[in-house]
C-alpha cells in the first residue's frame, strides 16, 4: 500500500508538471505536498479548468497559476474519490480499518467533488506556504441554490471548510473541524464566481485558528467573514 501511495504521489505531480509547466516545488513546500494520498486513483486532478469555468474563473485561475511560477504558491491539486489525507495518518485515529477501506464506503468521494461539471462546487485552491495563506477561487453551479438566484449558506459554509481544511492541513496534518462561525454579510449570486482568503492565524498546541473572507472578484462586495477551530488529531485518541 505505501509502495503504490508513493508512486501515485510521483505520478500526481508528474503530471501536475506536465500539464502545466509548473516548476519543482522548493523544498519548504514539501510538508504541503507530502499531505496528498493518491492510493488508488490519480487519474483526475479536479483542480483544473472545465469548459463550465466562466472567464473570470478562468482569468483568475491564470493569475495564480503565473504567481505559482516563482514557487511562492502552489496550485493544491484535488481528487475525487481519495482521501486527501494520507490514509495512514486517518487509520492512525480511526482505529477501524474498515472505515477508511472498507467494501461500503467504495462508492465514496469528496462530497465537493460528487456533481456534474458545472453543476455544484467548481474550485481550485492556491496555497502560500510562507504566508501561511490560501485563496479558493470558487464557482457555485445552479445546484447549490438557496434563495432563488443565491447560492445556498450551506455550500457557502462547505466551501469556507474546505478552504480552512486545506488551510489548516498544510500545517496540521490530520485535522478536523471542531468549530466554524460565519457572518453572511452579502447574498452570493449563484453561478458567480467568489474568492475565499483564508489565514492561519493561531497554532496553539493542537489547535489551529483560521479566519477567512469571501469576496466578489474585483474585490468591492465582502459576502463573509469566517473564523474556524481546526484542532490536529492526537494519535493517541480514537475518533470512533
Ligand atoms: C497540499 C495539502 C493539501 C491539504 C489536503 C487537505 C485537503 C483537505 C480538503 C478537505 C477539507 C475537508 C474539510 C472538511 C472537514 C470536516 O468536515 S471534519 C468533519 C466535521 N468535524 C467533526 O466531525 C469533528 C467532530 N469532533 C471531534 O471528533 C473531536 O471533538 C475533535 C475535533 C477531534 C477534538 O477532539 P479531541 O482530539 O479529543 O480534542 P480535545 O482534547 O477535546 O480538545 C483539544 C483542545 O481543543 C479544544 N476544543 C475542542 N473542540 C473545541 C470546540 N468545538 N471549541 C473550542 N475549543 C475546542 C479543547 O478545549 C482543547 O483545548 P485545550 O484544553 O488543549 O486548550
Amino acid at each position: 500500500m505505501l509502495r503504490s501511495c508513493t508512486a501515485g504521489l510521483r505520478s500526481l505531480w508528474a503530471l501536475r508538471g506536465r500539464r502545466e509547466g509548473a516548476p519543482r516545488l522548493s523544498a519548504d513546500l514539501q510538508p504541503a505536498r507530502r499531505l496528498f494520498s493518491t492510493e488508488k486513483a490519480v487519474h483526475k486532478d479536479w483542480a483544473l479548468p472545465n469548459p463550465s469555468w466562466s472567464k473570470d474563473l478562468k482569468l483568475l485561475f491564470d493569475q495564480f497559476m503565473k504567481k505559482c511560477e516563482d514557487g511562492s504558491w502552489e496550485r493544491l491539486p484535488s481528487c475525487k474519490h481519495t482521501c486527501t489525507y494520507k490514509s495512514e495518518d486517518f487509520k492512525t485515529y480511526f482505529l477501524d480499518p474498515q472505515l477508511v477501506e472498507g467494501e461500503g464506503l467504495s462508492q465514496a468521494q469528496l462530497f465537493t467533488r460528487g456533481f456534474e461539471d458545472g453543476l455544484g462546487f467548481e474550485y481550485v485552491i492556491f496555497n502560500n506556504n510562507d504566508e501561511k495563506r490560501t485563496v479558493c477561487l470558487f464557482q457555485g453551479g445552479p445546484y447549490l441554490q438557496g434563495i432563488p438566484g443565491f447560492l445556498h449558506g450551506g455550500a457557502i459554509a462547505t466551501m469556507i471548510d474546505v478552504a480552512f481544511g486545506s488551510c489548516a492541513a498544510i500545517s496540521g496534518g490530520a485535522v478536523m473541524t471542531a468549530n466554524l462561525n460565519i457572518n453572511f454579510k452579502r447574498p452570493v449570486p449563484l453561478c458567480s464566481v467568489v474568492v475565499i482568503h483564508s489565514q492561519l492565524d493561531k497554532l496553539e498546541g493542537r489547535k489551529l485558528f483560521v479566519s477567512c473572507n469571501v469576496r466578489s472578484v474585483d474585490e468591492k462586495t465582502l459576502y463573509s467573514e469566517a473564523t474556524g477551530l481546526f484542532i490536529k488529531l492526537d494519535p493517541k485518541k480514537s475518533s470512533t
